[in-house]
């Protein structure tokens, strides 16, 4: 049962506002009385198997830090993510559109978003007002008419995928594929972002500048959890040594010629940063910010969808029955290898059941990304949160919690396509790209990517997982992002 300081459903803040935030709800000691047993989890890189077991233990709101509350409620994705119209009735009331009904939308957690401060904010950092004018200007970049002009950007990289694959395929050879799939997704991405690849597929490795995002996700673990701690913030900035600054620096340098020259190139190329340019002048955009953004979207948009493309792969290769059925799909609709485009992939039912399945089972953003009540409160999924309360809704906890989803741990794409077996799943629960204003703005680009990526590999060769890989999911953690490891398979060419 929920505590009494959560459980009356549509309490008005005038009532609850003099509580402490949040007082009653359960949760262990540790996390309830410090910032710690949240940041030692964060860092330890089992924040979000823990958060699992939490909600096991205490119910669908944990209290996972003094100000912090963990949802594992359907309903609290619109509450938390939507635009929030008038009324406060939470999930009974709040809207998916709109936004111009009178509450606030829910701001994103500044300790966890911008730990250091000081630099400059891009597209998921910015501000409310910020937020917007990118947002609109950036989508551009998304939309079906861009799309269309980047296929063959994108295309030509993954035959280059296939072609490096096809040298290293055949008997006794194995590749890891979970870093070629990062190959060519940071070289689709750096080329639309920054108008030239990192050339990982050409040199058959990571560039320095991706290598350094890993690192930088796993450092963002402990600032993120010192920025509650704002001396040890200062402490770690002061120790951190200065050959590290040199790379960074360098680093930064690097994606300015990148930027510099992507500009120089003109504003006419439906790519993703077209519509910054063109907005650059009349904003005063300084080339900082156009860099700071050019470098999330690489981020947000390659990492993210080599790790499911990673994910899915295991999963087929351990599931014998879902490898057949999807082989069968790829093989039996197209004729040759020509016929496979934006177009045709998309019309693959079990392809999409299988993704979607591996997103729900190795989401890509596993971990909950908080947001902060707003004045006057909030009602989630039914419970009254008083103001100032941070709250998340963790996707990889909510994704095995076996009250949402029939067999959370088994890999069953046939849950997406109606089987009456898995009739009782609540798919709304699964929200691997967010929904509401700051929702993904990349997330037709990343099915395409992920459908095109894969219907290639599949219909070009036969994988069989290596013996060293088995165990592969088993023994990650997660620094903000998944620390995948090699994911090494046998590849035989399919004669036709
Ligand atoms: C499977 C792949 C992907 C997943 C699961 C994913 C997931 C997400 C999630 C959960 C957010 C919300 C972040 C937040 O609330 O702070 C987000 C935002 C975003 N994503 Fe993706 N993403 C994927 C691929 C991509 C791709 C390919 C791009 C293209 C560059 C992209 C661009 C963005 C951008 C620009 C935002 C910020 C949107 C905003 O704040 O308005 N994503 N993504």
């Amino acid at each position: 049962p929920l505590p009494s300081s959560l459980s009356t459903r549509q309490r008005t803040s005038s009532t609850t506002s003099s509580c402490t935030p949040s007082a009653a709800t359960p949760g262990p000691l540790l996390m309830r009385a410090t910032r710690w047993g949240y940041g030692l989890r964060h860092m330890a890189g089992t924040l979000p198997f823990d958060m699992l077991a939490l909600h096991q233990r205490y119910g669908p709101v944990v209290r996972v830090a003094p100000d912090e509350l963990a949802f594992s409620d359907p309903a609290a994705w619109k509450d938390i993510m939507g635009h929030r119209t008038g009324g406060g009735s939470g999930s009974g009331g709040a809207g998916g559109g709109g936004g111009g009904g009178g509450q606030e939308d829910m701001l994103k957690y500044e300790r966890f978003y911008m730990p250091v401060e000081g630099l400059p904010r891009d597209i998921v950092n910015a501000g409310r007002e910020e937020h917007a004018l990118l947002r609109r200007t950036m989508a551009h970049g998304f939309s079906d008419r861009s799309m269309r002009e980047q296929q063959p950007v994108i295309r030509g990289y993954i035959d280059l995928l296939v072609g490096r694959l096809r040298e290293r395929s055949g008997e006794g050879e194995k590749v890891d594929l979970a870093a070629w799939y990062n190959y060519t997704t940071f070289d689709v991405i750096g080329d639309l972002a920054f108008g030239e690849s990192f050339g990982c597929l050409d040199n058959s490795d990571y560039h320095p500048w991706v290598k350094a995002i890993f690192e930088v996700a796993r450092a963002g673990t402990v600032f993120q959890t010192l920025a509650h701690f704002p001396v040890f913030v200062k402490l770690m900035l002061a120790l951190i040594p200065s050959k590290f600054l040199e790379e960074r620096e360098k680093h930064m340098q690097m994606t300015l010629v990148k930027l510099k020259r992507r500009m120089e190139a003109g504003k006419e190329r439906a790519d993703l940063v077209e519509g910054l340019l063109k907005k650059a002048d009349e904003w005063g955009l300084t080339l900082e910010k156009l860099q700071a953004n050019s470098a999330i979207l690489i981020i947000g948009g390659s990492e993210t969808t080599a790790t499911l493309l990673s994910g899915v792969t295991y999963f087929l290769m351990t599931n014998r029955q879902a490898m057949e059925k999807l082989t069968a799909e790829i093989r039996g609709t197209f004729k040759s290898e020509d016929e496979i485009d934006f177009a045709s992939v998309s019309t693959l039912p079990y392809l999409l059941a299988c993704l979607d399945e591996a997103l729900r089972m190795y989401p890509p953003v596993p971990t909950g990304l908080p947001r902060v009540v707003p004045k006057g409160g909030a009602n989630i999924a039914g419970n009254y949160v008083p103001e100032k309360t941070v709250v998340a809704v963790h996707h990889w906890a909510m994704y095995h919690n076996d009250e949402h989803f029939k067999d959370p741990f088994v890999y069953h794409p046939e849950r997406w396509l109606g089987d009456p077996a898995f009739a009782g799943d609540h798919k709304e629960a699964f929200q691997p790209f967010h929904l509401g204003p700051r929702n993904c703005l990349g997330k037709n680009l990343a099915y395409i990517e992920m459908r095109l990526i894969l219907v290639r590999v599949l219909w070009n060769f036969d994988l069989r997982i290596a013996e060293d890989s088995l165990d592969w999911m088993s023994k990650q953690r997660i620094y903000n992002l998944w620390e995948k490891g090699k994911l090494n398979v046998h590849l035989t060419p399919v004669a036709r």
